[in-house]
């Protein structure tokens, strides 16, 4: 409040002197910048225009007798600041308070009230009050404090770390932050960073990173590992800001939220996760590895069915279709055939003397041959074709929309192909078939009928001599039902004694004298009478029961020489035939050798007709076997001579005794140039190996006088005797030229 003015006395103050000072007042009045009021007792006296207008009244004379009650909320409000101001201001000080007012629209609002009386000692005289509107000013301090507790509230129950620092150093922290590195409340104030960083080498890495980020106005944000107090660790997500950018020295605020929990959870979580995924692969291995193994199974299943219908429908050794395979394909071409009205045939084919193969070199050397043989059928015969192997050395071929002439070609083709030798090991084989061609539908409806006529024409080309082919007729049928009954009535002729040995001279040319003889097979059946050898070995060779017939001619040929040659024929040799399949058994030598001592006959009385074919399929084993006979004396000839394919090379190696000339070119020499060449080139050939020759079949004296003109050794034939069983005519003629 303005001093008091100085008042003269009334009989000092001038007029104008008053004036000045009213107007003074007034100018003090208008210009302030506070609402000022002169009050008596409770009532305004007067008032400038800036009280007014802080109170809402358009003017300042509109207040004048107004009472203080009416400014205030209420009366107890007024009164209450009354005395308050009385007891201050009585003693002579200025009272000033602030407090909530009424305007003259009846809005409250906070106003800084000052009174002082103008005169301490004479209240009476009134009092002198200033008003300042301070409600904008109070309630923007109500939002600051408001902020400020909130502020307050947060940093108290913040759930994360809040630090300040300045310049290294903790300036104030929440309790968070403290509980959360263990310490007291105040305990971390002024501690250096470092201080609660667990490495120190991390800290001045991060330091100068955080510095670095700060110093450029971003703020820094990252994973700490902090220190507890009590030596634990904390591991913290990290914010940290300048709190004023353009002021560094105000310091940062640094958030710190506690994450080793989440750390470790999620390190527990990714752990769980990998275990999981762990898992999952390898459960995902092990399904994969079932189905895998699924997958395999399956595949050997269908693998193993393939191969037992391979194995129930091709032969393992070939890899040809078997009878199965046969039978199904030649019903699907026979009605195809029917349906079409198209040509079929069949061939049977059986290899001439395989049996040799397996007997004399092994099994192992027989399959390769048969290996070898099925590709070679194959190669000749069309895609369509079927080439089957049914038995041991027998094929069936297949040939729709064959005739008779297309299967004729076939055989021709197969006869022709046969002719190469195989070459297996250091062996050079030949294998030649015989066949027997049946032609749908005249010689079978169905498939067994049709491979049976194969087959039984098949007999007949063996029949005929082998290595050939036959077709089938349906007198055939009916010599195969002969060829069967001899094959049983064979088994048992031994038995019951129905063969016998007859015996035919074999006369020298020079000097008319017999120096052996050759001893022949004769069987008598009760039933079927007399049975051509000619006609009985091949089925004896066929069913292998020439091995056991062939011993017994062996033992009984040499008991007889030895019989006759205790009667006085003491220079007397004999001559057996030895079939193919007895040349190649292995223990020919030894049996030779075993029945020669058990006679007591010596070996080189002994002779051993083999025909020119035991050498041809194999001539390495067939040297070795003979020179084996040889090395124990027994004489060697090679019977039917001209018919065969012996080479000059192979009879010098082979070191024959004698060259038997086949009696086909001895019948004829009286009247076929021909034969006269072959039989004096053999005998000359002979001659100059140094092996002895014998004419077979000599009937007249004209052939035995060409015979000795040529130098023939020795001649054979009903000229001088049929051959005779071992009784007394024999033996007269024998002693008469012996
Ligand atoms: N493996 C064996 N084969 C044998 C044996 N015994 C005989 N055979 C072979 O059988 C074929 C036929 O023999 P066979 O009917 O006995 O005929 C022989 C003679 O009887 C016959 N011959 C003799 N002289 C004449 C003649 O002047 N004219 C004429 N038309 N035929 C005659 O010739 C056959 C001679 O045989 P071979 O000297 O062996 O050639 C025959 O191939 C026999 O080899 C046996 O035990 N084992």
């Amino acid at each position: 409040m303005p001093e008091r003015p100085s008042v003269p006395s009334s009989h000092t103050v001038l007029p104008d002197a008053v004036e000045r000072i009213q107007r003074e007042q007034h100018t003090l009045l208008a210009s302030a910048g506070v609402g000022i009021a002169f009050m008596h007792g409770q009532e305004i006296v007067r008032c400038n225009e800036r009280f007014a207008e802080i109170l809402g009244y358009a003017s300042a004379r509109e207040l004048a007798g107004c009472t203080g009650t009416s400014l205030h909320p209420d009366a107890r409000s007024f009164l209450r600041l009354a005395r308050a101001a009385r007891t201050r201001m009585l003693q002579g000080l200025t009272f000033r308070t602030e407090c909530q007012l009424r305007r003259q629209d009846g809005t409250l609002f906070w106003g800084d009230v000052s009174g002082r009386l103008i005169d301490p000692q004479a209240p009476g005289e009134g009092s002198v009050w200033t008003l300042d509107d301070i409600d904008a000013q109070r309630q923007a301090q109500a939002l600051l404090n408001t902020a400020l507790r909130e502020r307050q509230l947060l940093f108290d129950h913040a759930s994360v770390g809040i630090i300040f620092m300045r310049r290294g150093h903790l300036t104030r922290c929440n309790g968070h932050f403290e509980t959360m590195l263990g310490y007291g409340p105040g305990e971390l104030i002024g501690t250096s960073a470092r201080h609660w960083f667990a490495s120190a080498a991390e800290w001045e890495r991060l330091e100068q990173n955080i510095a670095r980020q700060l110093t450029v106005g971003l703020s820094f944000e990252g994973e700490m590992m902090l220190s507890r107090k009590d030596g634990g660790t904390v591991i913290c997500e990290v914010r940290c800001k300048l709190i004023d950018a353009h002021d560094p020295d105000q310091g940062t605020i640094w958030i710190t939220d506690d994450i080793t929990e989440r750390t470790q959870a999620q390190a527990a979580l990714a752990k769980v996760h990998e275990q999981l995924e762990q898992q999952v692969r390898d459960r995902t291995r092990e399904l994969s590895a079932t189905v895998e193994d699924l997958h395999r199974e399956m595949a050997d299943r269908k693998r193993d069915q393939d191969r037992i219908y391979w194995l129930a429908h091709y032969d393992p050794l070939t890899g040809l279709p078997n009878r199965t395979l046969l039978a199904d394909r030649s019903t699907q071409a026979i009605q195809l055939a029917r349906d079409n009205g198209a040509p079929l045939a069949a061939i049977f084919l059986d290899l001439d003397h395989f049996k040799h193969v397996n007997d004399s070199l092994g099994h192992r050397v027989g399959d390769t041959l048969l290996v070898q043989i099925a590709k070679r059928l194959r190669s000749v015969v069309r895609e369509k074709d079927t080439v089957s192997r049914i038995g041991g050395d027998e094929f069936v071929l297949l040939l729709p929309g064959a005739n008779a002439h297309g299967a004729a070609r076939v055989a021709d083709k197969l006869l022709e192909a046969s002719r190469q030798p195989y070459q297996i090991d250091h062996h050079e084989l030949t294998m030649a078939p015989s066949m027997g061609i049946a032609l749908y539908p005249q010689d079978g409806m169905d498939f067994d009928t049709l491979t049976q006529s194969a087959d039984v024409a098949m007999y007949h080309a063996k029949l005929d001599g082998r290595n050939t082919y036959r077709f089938f007729t349906p007198e055939m049928r009916a010599q195969s039902l002969r060829a069967l009954q001899l094959e049983n009535a064979l088994r048992r002729a031994l038995d019951r004694d129905e063969l016998q040995l007859h015996y035919q001279p074999q006369v020298r040319i020079r000097t008319g004298r017999v120096h052996s003889v050759e001893a022949l097979l004769r069987w008598n059946h009760p039933k079927l009478g007399p049975i051509s050898p000619s006609e009985f070995i091949p089925v004896a060779e066929d069913t292998g029961q020439i091995l056991q017939i062939g011993e017994w001619v062996l033992r009984n040929a040499v008991a007889q020489l030895k019989a006759w040659r205790s009667a006085g024929l003491a220079e007397l040799k004999i001559a057996v035939n030895l079939s193919a399949i007895q040349f190649h058994q292995p223990q020919l030598p030894d049996l030779v050798s075993q029945i020669l001592h058990a006679a007591a006959v010596p070996p080189d009385a002994l002779e051993l007709e083999l025909t020119e074919g035991v050498a041809v399929n194999d001539p390495r084993t067939a040297t070795e076997t003979m020179d084996q006979l040889r090395s124990r004396g027994v004489r060697l000839s090679i019977d039917d001579f001209g018919t065969g394919y012996s080479s000059l090379s192979q009879l010098k190696r082979f070191q024959i005794y004698k060259l038997k000339i086949d009696q086909s070119f001895v019948q004829d020499l009286d009247h076929d140039g021909n034969d006269r060449a072959i039989v004096s080139a053999i005998i000359r050939m002979a001659q100059a190996l140094g092996m002895q020759t014998t004419a077979e079949g000599v009937e007249t004296d004209a052939q035995l006088q060409f015979l000795r003109d040529m130098g023939c050794d020795e001649a054979q034939g009903y000229y001088f005797s049929r051959p005779l069983p071992p009784g007394e005519e024999l033996l007269d003629f024998l002693k008469g030229r012996a």
